[in-house]
């Protein structure tokens, strides 16, 4: 097993590519720190995970409330910290800029930005004492490209692959490495994030229509996988992973 010894965090594992990557990373033996909204989901997997004999620790938290956030950060740094962080979780609620969705483009920063970084704040600064760590951070093809109604999404997701280089570049002296995975369309729950009832039908019809057979959340867990098992003087810097048939 690859990630014997090893302790992952993983945000959003509840569903989609957190769940499959907490799957795959326990099944390399690897324990676990697991954390979303839905604390159900969340003791699902555990229970599941912990038949394998992987030591899974649940925490219910929103990835936005900044206090509960640090929270978590004190009872990781109290286990002895993390070897890995896996970034993962967001949200998508999309829609044309002139509707001026206000509430939906707060939630998408808060979650998209801001919560990825209180998990990188809850967890690097004992990394770097350590002087060993790896920040796997999800961001997204939207971190490289734009499309009409993702305006503020892909705003979060270029401002993660834009965090994540910058914190590579820093981290460098402290001997932990970060990775930004960039996945295209993801056979996930991410569309159901979709407020706006006429963008999320045309998202669901284009993401599951027959014409288009998506990635599924194995695809990109054993990314992440591959980026953070390689040799130690290896920075895998960025994954940009897309359905065969996904063109932009
Ligand atoms: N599916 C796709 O096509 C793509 C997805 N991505 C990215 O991958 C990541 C995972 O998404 P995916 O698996 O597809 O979607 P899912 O909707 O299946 O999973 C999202 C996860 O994030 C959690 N989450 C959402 N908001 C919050 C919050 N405020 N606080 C804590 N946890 C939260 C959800 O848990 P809960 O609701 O229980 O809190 C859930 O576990 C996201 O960052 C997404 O942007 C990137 C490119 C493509
Ligand atoms: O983050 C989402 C990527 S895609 O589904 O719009 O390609």
């Amino acid at each position: 097993m690859k990630l014997s010894g090893k302790t992952a965090w993983i945000t959003g594992a509840s569903s989609g590519i957190g769940r499959a990557t907490a799957r795959l990373l326990a099944a390399e033996g690897a324990d676990l720190v697991i954390s979303a909204r839905r604390e159900e989901r969340l003791q699902q997997l555990a229970d599941e995970i912990g038949k394998q004999g992987r030591k899974v620790t649940i925490a219910t938290v929103d990835v936005s409330d900044r206090q509960g956030m640090q929270t978590v950060a004190e009872m990781i740094a109290s286990l002895g910290g993390v070897d890995i962080l896996i970034n993962n979780a967001g949200t998508m609620p999309i829609s044309p800029i002139i509707n001026g969705r206000v509430d939906e483009w707060e939630q998408m920063i808060d979650t998209n930005i801001k919560g990825v970084l209180y998990a990188i704040n809850g967890v690097y600064p004992g990394m770097a004492e350590r002087k060993q760590g790896h920040i796997v951070n999800i961001s997204s093809v939207a971190a490289r490209l734009t499309y009409p109604s993702a305006g503020v999404y892909a705003g979060t997701k270029h401002a993660v692959r834009a965090i994540s280089d910058t914190l590579r570049k820093e981290a460098i002296r402290y001997g932990v490495r970060v990775t930004d995975i960039q996945p295209g369309s993801v056979d996930t729950e991410l569309p159901d994030s979709i407020v706006h009832e006429k963008i999320r039908a045309a998202v669901k019809g284009n993401m599951y229509g027959e014409d288009m057979l998506n990635l599924k959340p194995e695809d990109i867990a054993n990314a992440i996988l591959y980026a953070i098992t390689q040799p130690a003087h290896v920075d895998v810097s960025e994954l940009l992973i897309r359905p065969l048939v996904q063109e932009n």
